[in-house]
């Protein structure tokens, strides 16, 4: 059979990166305790190729080969961009805004449900019963205070709804606990924990797949806050105009992306639970102190590719050079953000959670003509626009929100900071919100001064009052605003010569 694209198979991703000449293969041996992801975690602070471990020490069987930083920032300085633009088919020249544009371009399409095949590639090798052994599998320890070996950190969560058809993908962390089980963080108001509710409900273990080594576009859509009830696996079909190739799991019916590299299957506990964690987050800290008791993983069946399997990991951690947790989890959300301020009517060109703010601040680029006929102010705004993101799903990171003009580039940190440096007012400029759902992970929240689990969260107005109202009464001073457009060619033209 014919190799599918990239988006669509990840061996064929894989092939891409390295044709792209981001992708290193590294054939000396590894090991997977620390030493993987201290070069994947360096990998992604220096924008270096995506390290592909084909030598995993403890590897057997063909379980498993590691690939690091699948969704960090791409080696090519002049587009930073391209590994994430292969994840859903775009060309490697495309910007942020291409790519949240392309993730949103299904949202009014009519859904396309997967088909289901008979058997797939991650169908080749099975291991059922005694011949399942998770402690001696590879599973790498991705930072020195991790509290387990972190097996799942880029596999799709599957989980069904025990009476709606709603179909859950999701990614979702789980260590290895012993021989046939696994631990992993089931939290509010993520959809894998709405639904592990409705089991609990029911009294009876929750079924799961996780499907490692998926089709990027699945990943991508996984990693993304789409409305509760929505089954991903259909957004992926109406994004790819095609319907998505799924097997039926061996132990349960759960169904899974034929080409996935492993999966694991079984059922999640509604009872037994254990200590998970610490683990290093996506805010750049691992607090020692992490007091996390999460549901068991009861695992079942793993299936997985011939032709050595490929784990691929995340280390999350601080965003010098962002990883997944930055560069899936902030930019999947800005999306979601923008499409339900589009929705309801607010001028909001584009949103974008800037890397160098861990992805807890999103800047909300206004069109600020169109902000003129809603004969609005500064404070009603603010609130309207914290009042929609603040209270929903897709907002749950976001602790500050900066209102900005359409002469602010969401996407340059410097333009967004210049805005909010200069314009916001300290003390009259910012909107507070005590009474909204707080991100318990973000560490002012965990291990700050106030209220754990709700409030701590603003909106930053960085337009001046008479941007409400009419034209900017400024000039702007850089090179790109602060000249006739005849002064800029003739000093560009002149450029070289000058020697600067
Ligand atoms: C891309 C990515 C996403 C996540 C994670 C990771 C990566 C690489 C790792 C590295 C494993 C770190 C933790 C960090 C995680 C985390 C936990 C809580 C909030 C935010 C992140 C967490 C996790 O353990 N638990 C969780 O419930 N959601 C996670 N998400 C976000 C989640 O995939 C999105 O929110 C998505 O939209 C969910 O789908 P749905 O529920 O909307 O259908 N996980
Ligand atoms: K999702
Ligand atoms: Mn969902």
């Amino acid at each position: 059979y014919s190799t599918p694209p990239p988006h669509l198979d990840f061996r064929a991703f894989v092939s891409a990166l390295r044709s792209d000449n981001d992708l290193a293969d590294i054939d000396a041996e590894v090991d997977p305790r620390l030493e993987v992801a201290a070069i994947t975690r360096r990998a992604y602070e220096l924008q270096s190729k995506a390290p592909l471990f084909n030598n995993v020490k403890g590897a057997h069987d063909g379980l498993f080969r590691i690939l690091g930083a699948s969704g960090g920032l791409s080696s090519d300085p002049q587009y930073p961009y391209r590994r994430l633009a292969r994840h859903v088919g775009l060309p490697p020249t495309s910007s942020l805004g291409d790519f949240i544009d392309t993730m949103l371009s299904a949202k009014g399409k009519e859904p396309i449900p997967p088909v289901h095949v008979g058997t797939g590639p991650c169908k080749e090798h099975k291991l059922f019963g005694d011949n399942i052994d998770l402690t001696k599998l590879p599973a790498p320890l991705l930072n020195k205070a991790d509290g387990g070996n972190y097996i799942q950190t880029m596999g799709i969560n599957i989980v069904q709804h025990p009476t709606k058809p709603w179909v859950n993908w999701s990614i979702a962390r789980a260590m290895v606990l012993d021989k046939t089980r696994l631990v992993g963080l089931i939290m509010k108001p993520q959809h894998i924990a709405r639904i592990y509710e409705q089991w609990e409900e029911s009294g009876k273990d929750m079924p799961f797949a996780i499907a490692l080594g998926a089709p990027p576009i699945a990943v991508m859509v996984s990693s993304m806050p789409l409305p509760e009830g929505v089954t991903e696996s259909e957004y992926v079909g109406a994004l790819c105009g095609e319907p998505l190739e799924l097997v039926k799991c061996e132990t349960n019916d759960l169904y899974v992306p034929a080409r996935s590299e492993i999966v694991i299957e079984g059922t999640l506990s509604i009872t037994e639970r254990a200590k998970e964690g610490p683990f290093g987050e996506m805010h750049g800290y691992s607090f020692l102190d992490e007091e996390s008791v999460q549901p068991i993983y009861n695992v079942k069946a793993i299936t997985y590719r011939g032709g050595n399997a490929i784990l691929p990991i995340s280390v999350p951690g601080r965003a010098t050079g962002p990883d997944e947790t930055h560069t899936l989890i902030g930019t999947l959300a800005s999306a979601e953000i923008r499409q339900l301020l589009q929705e309801n009517g607010l001028p909001v060109l584009n949103v974008f959670t800037p890397y160098e703010t861990q992805v807890i601040w999103a800047a909300v680029q206004i069109d600020r003509k169109k902000l003129w006929t809603l004969k609005t102010n500064a404070e009603d705004f603010c609130r309207r626009i914290g009042d929609l993101i603040f209270r929903r799903k897709c907002g749950m990171q976001i602790h500050r929100l900066l209102i900005v003009g359409d002469d602010i580039d969401p996407f340059n940190f410097k333009d967004v900071i210049w805005s909010y440096a200069s314009r916001c007012r300290p003390g009259m400029d910012e909107y507070h919100f005590e009474d909204v759902a707080a991100y318990g992970l973000v560490p002012y929240m965990s291990h700050g001064p106030g209220t754990k689990v709700t409030g701590g969260k603003v909106v930053a107005n960085c337009l001046l009052p008479h941007e409400y109202n009419q034209e900017q009464l400024w000039v702007t001073c850089d090179f790109e605003n602060g000249y006739p457009e005849e002064i800029k060619e003739k000093v560009l033209r002149r450029w070289t010569e000058f020697g600067l």
